[in-house]
């Protein structure tokens, strides 16, 4: 919001520096002490789980009675609570990295929250992509092992293709250049065409041809499908110890 008075606060200060473009009105500081006296509407927090028991404490006197939403992997709302010496005003979010180009989707998750609360982080996410709101706390792990997680997957998939292109006889530079741009390609009909992925992929299959052959080895029962499955149930698993970490 152009008029919004936003403070990014960092221990590591030159680091939250390296990821505003440069002229950013974003003030960075390096403590919550810093800011004593400022009484922010919306703070975001963006701790990994195992600093967020430490931390926690010294962000107390800044939030009163804030917005607070956080983006840890598997902390849940009532650990945040009583790390936040009782704070309820809470809520998950699991944004995931496109949000860096302005594509992310974003789960978010609150215990009966506040209608002007819903639509402020539903405006905070949907203005870096798009988001949604989840019916159950736990399904937060679950989109995390999707959403939050997924972009990786996807990269993992266009590092493979490059490697199998290489393997094919292809010069490396261009096999990576082929990958990546099938799968921005392929991203982009899904986004702009609007029916789901599996007409897509019929679509791409000609009769007895080549994308026939590779989908009948990439997705016997014991391949792709297999993979996702328990790749997708690591995830989501880790997220779940997280709430402990
Ligand atoms: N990386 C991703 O794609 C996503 C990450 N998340 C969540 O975001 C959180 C942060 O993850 P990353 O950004 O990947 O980690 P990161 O290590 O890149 O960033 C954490 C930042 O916290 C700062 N920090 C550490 N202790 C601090 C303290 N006491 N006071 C102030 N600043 C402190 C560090 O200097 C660092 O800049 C995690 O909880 C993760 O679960 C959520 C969605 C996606
Ligand atoms: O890897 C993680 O734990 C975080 C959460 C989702 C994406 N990155």
């Amino acid at each position: 919001h152009p008029t919004a008075d936003v403070v990014a606060l960092d221990r590591d200060p030159e680091r939250a520096r390296l990821l505003l473009p440069p002229g950013s009105p974003v003030a960075v500081r390096q403590t919550p002490a810093e800011l004593a006296g400022w009484q922010p509407d919306l703070v975001i927090l963006a701790l990994k789980p195992q600093v967020l028991g430490a931390a926690l404490a010294e962000f107390i006197p800044l939030l009163r009675g804030a917005l607070v939403i956080s983006v840890a992997a598997g902390v849940g709302l009532s650990r945040l609570g009583e790390l936040l010496g009782g704070h309820r005003r809470l809520v998950r979010a699991m944004p995931n990295l496109p949000v860096v180009v302005g594509q992310g989707m974003t789960t978010l998750y609150a215990d009966s929250p506040a209608a002007a609360d819903v639509a402020a982080c539903t405006a905070v996410f949907d203005a870096v992509g798009q988001s949604a709101w989840v019916a159950s706390e736990g399904q937060i792990d679950a989109a995390t092992a999707i959403a939050g997680s997924g972009p990786a997957y996807f990269l993992a998939l266009v590092e493979q293709l490059a490697k199998a292109g290489e393997a094919e006889g292809l010069p490396a530079e261009l096999a990576q250049h082929l990958a990546s741009r099938t799968f921005i390609g392929a991203a982009s009909l899904l986004q702009q065409d609007g029916r789901p992925a599996a007409t897509l992929k019929a679509a791409v299959c000609s009769p007895r041809g080549t994308t026939e052959a590779g989908l009948a080895v990439l997705e016997q029962p014991d391949a792709l499908p297999r993979a996702v499955a328990a790749s997708v149930r690591a995830a989501h698993q880790r997220a779940v110890e997280l709430a402990d970490a």
